[in-house]
């Protein structure tokens, strides 16, 4: 679907087209279909740890706010699907900037992340660092955007600091092509092993 193009299309083959945007988000796609029904996310959301409460909340907003925008219908569906090849239309405003407007990677923006708000250790944010980070970044009276970024940076804060509450620079690389849900998942796989 998101290749339709390819002729062989193997699943693989599938996923080096997928913008980083897409990989991104198809984590929470569980079953691969190209939609991600608002059980997805929370199962996603399950998936790499998180408890019920931020899981259902988080399923619930994301689901809300980018269904009617990734959508291809004039009307959206009450069942809130999101599309993943669309997903690019969900993007907000306040952002870093390092996905652009078709959800591809810029480098420079990612590097200008560290390069502005990296202070204490060149390659990681305190928590400190990152509430400057999201204030830098904030365009004028853009309060769903501030929103947006807010909560989505704090959530990542929260699940993925290390043990000296730094977010490192490799991590946040994770976040932005998906990998870091694929390494969570796995983790806490392997944990629940041990117990
Ligand atoms: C624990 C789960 C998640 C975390 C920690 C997370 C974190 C992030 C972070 C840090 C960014 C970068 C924002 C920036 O560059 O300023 C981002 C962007 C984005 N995420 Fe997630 N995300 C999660 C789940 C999801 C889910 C489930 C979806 C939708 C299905 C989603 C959709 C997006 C979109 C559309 C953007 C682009 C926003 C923009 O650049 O304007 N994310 N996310
Ligand atoms: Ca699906």
């Amino acid at each position: 679907m998101i290749s339709p193009s390819s002729s062989s299309g193997s699943e693989g083959e599938e996923e080096m087209q997928m913008t980083p945007l897409q990989k991104h988000v198809a984590f929470f796609d569980r079953n691969n279909d190209g939609i991600i029904y608002p059980s997805e996310t929370y199962r996603g959301f399950r998936a790499i740890g998180s408890g019920v409460a931020l899981s259902a909340v988080s399923a619930l907003f994301i689901n809300g706010f980018l269904s009617p925008k990734t959508s291809p219908g004039k009307f959206p569906s009450p069942l809130l699907p999101i599309y993943v090849k669309n997903i690019h239309k969900g993007k907000h405003g306040s952002d870093s900037g390092v996905y652009d407007s078709e959800g591809r990677f810029v480098a420079s923006k990612f590097e200008e992340i560290f390069q502005k708000h990296a202070k204490t250790n060149p390659n990681a944010l305190t928590s400190k660092e990152l509430m400057e980070m999201l204030r830098a970044n904030r365009d004028p009276k853009d309060y769903s955007g501030w929103l947006a970024s807010w909560t989505e940076w704090k959530v990542f804060y929260m699940l993925c600091k290390d043990k000296d509450g730094l977010l490192q620079k490799e991590t946040v690389r994770a976040v932005y092509d998906g990998n870091i849900f694929l390494k969570m998942e796995a983790e806490r796989k392997s944990s629940k092993k041990k117990a």
